[in-house]
């Protein structure tokens, strides 16, 4: 069987590491998909660097290269359009125009499918195409194909997970090294983990973008980014990771989709956030750029994904494991392919996702405080009031201006309980500046 054709939009980190491995691994690949996968089209800003590129491959020079992405998309023998350009301007109208024109596509772009997704696929629905997108979600890590086909008995409960490689790096490396927050960055910019934006990863706005691809595929809901609670990590003080480590928690920047029952209604939480989660668990201790996502579902129980979630080769691994599929399914009839968002576009639901105020969690708060006798009776007060019960408190000793830190760690509450209290207690004449408020989840 003749090869099929693959276009490449994008030879950078991604792009290039997945001209390598597919050229490396070649007669493996051969053997799984069936046939040869073939690159025969790349567009790129600098055709001069992708030609050096290619040229240091293996094969290398019939490769076509274009500075147009139109002429890629538009070709009539490029069997699959492969996007790996990032950014959801031109890429939407890149990807919808290689749908129009009967291509399959693969594609690495989070941010494309958590803005655009309903719109893409249901195009390519109708026009009996696939969007294939493994590399899109926690990079190497197969967890894509683990929710929507290796967990497609069950009713899945929640979805955690530490899905963003630069802001874990960063985390890992100030508590390590002591290094500052700049440093790190520009290292996960040169290691190639950052988006073209690193405030995207800093502000948990890639986070976001993941966590809303993987909500819509483990409830079979629609992609909602819109309606996604998000914080990143700009914020965040070495302060709060050292109490939080005293009183035996790491913080990570977590991404949580949970079903959740308030009031007697079904919702769903979409949340992105720094959280405090128990020394002891796995998902504590992924450190670096590593991922990890924590699935929990009702007949397997709890199932635990780690890998690397960023980095040229491992996102290659999924980008071509895409490609592997698309080969093997290009043939086979629309509808009994595995469905874009796991569930039949026909069956998706209309369950709302839940504002933040009614989600249900447990809080770590620091209260900064002028050392007065009854100051700690004062706090416990409006927790109390607010029907806020205490598991742990770290008082530490007064230090400048007679200043100290009261560290309080909640039981579960509703966040709009929290809210009320933090209110009462910056209103406090012997509280200074504003409470520290971040979310606790055991994950048990
Ligand atoms: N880097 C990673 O670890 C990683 C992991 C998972 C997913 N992704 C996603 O993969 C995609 C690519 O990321 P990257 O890190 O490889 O980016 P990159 O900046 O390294 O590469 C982008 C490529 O797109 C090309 N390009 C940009 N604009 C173009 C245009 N108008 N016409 C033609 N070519 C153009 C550039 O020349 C370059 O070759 C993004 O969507 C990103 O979010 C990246
Ligand atoms: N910028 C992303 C790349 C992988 O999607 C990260 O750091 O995780
Ligand atoms: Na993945």
């Amino acid at each position: 069987m003749k090869p099929i054709k693959a276009g490449l939009l994008g030879l950078g980190t991604v792009g290039a590491g997945t001209y390598h491995v597919l050229q490396r691994n070649q007669e493996e690949i051969r053997r799984r998909a069936g046939r040869g996968i073939e690159v025969s089209m790349v567009a790129v800003r600098n055709v001069e660097r992708a030609r050096k590129i290619i040229n240091s491959g293996i094969v290398g020079s019939e490769v076509e290269v274009v500075a147009d992405p139109f002429a890629v998309v538009n070709n009539p023998d490029i069997d699959i359009v492969v996007e790996l350009i990032g950014g959801y301007d031109l890429t939407r109208e890149l990807v919808l125009q290689a749908i129009a024109n009967g291509k399959h596509v693969v594609t690495a772009n989070k941010a494309l499918l958590a803005l655009h997704g309903n719109e893409i696929f249901e195009a390519a629905q109708a026009k009996g195409v696939m969007v294939a997108f493994e590399a899109a979600v926690a990079g190497g890590i197969p967890i894509i194909k683990a929710l929507r086909e290796g967990l497609s008995a069950n009713r899945i409960e929640s979805v955690a997970g530490i899905i963003n490689g630069t802001t874990n790096f960063i985390l890992s490396e100030m508590r390590d090294k002591g290094l500052d927050f700049n440093t790190v960055l520009k290292q996960a910019q040169e290691l190639g983990y950052a988006e073209a934006d690193p405030t995207f990863d800093i502000e948990g706005v890639d986070a976001a973008h993941k966590l809303t691809i993987m909500s819509a595929i483990a409830f079979g809901i629609p992609v909602q980014f819109g309606s996604a609670h998000i914080e990143g990590i700009s914020q965040l003080q070495a302060v709060d990771l050292r109490y939080a480590e005293q009183l035996g928690y790491r913080i990570k920047l977590l991404g949580i989709t949970r079903r959740t029952t308030v009031d007697g209604k079904e919702g769903i939480e979409l949340r992105v956030h720094p959280t405090l989660v128990p020394g002891a668990r796995l998902i504590a201790n992924v450190e670096g750029a590593m991922n990890a996502v924590l699935v929990q579902a009702d007949a397997v129980g709890a199932t635990l994904y780690y890998g690397k979630g960023a980095g040229a080769e491992p996102t290659a691994s999924a980008v071509i494991a895409d490609l592997i599929d698309v080969t093997r399914l290009a043939t086979a009839d629309p509808y009994s392919r595995v469905p874009h968002l796991a569930f039949q576009p026909t069956e998706l639901a209309d369950v709302p996702i839940l504002p933040m105020d009614e989600i249900r969690t447990s809080y770590y708060l620091r209260v900064t405080v002028q050392d007065q006798l009854g100051v700690m009776a004062d706090l416990t007060r409006i927790l109390a009031d607010a029907g806020i019960s205490i598991d742990a408190v770290l008082q530490k000793e007064p230090g400048e201006k007679a200043r100290t830190d009261i560290v309080i760690i909640t039981h579960q509450t509703r966040e709009k309980y929290v809210n009320a209290a933090i209110a009462k207690i910056e209103s406090l004449a012997t509280t200074v500046g504003k409470v520290v408020r971040i979310r606790l989840e055991s994950l048990g």
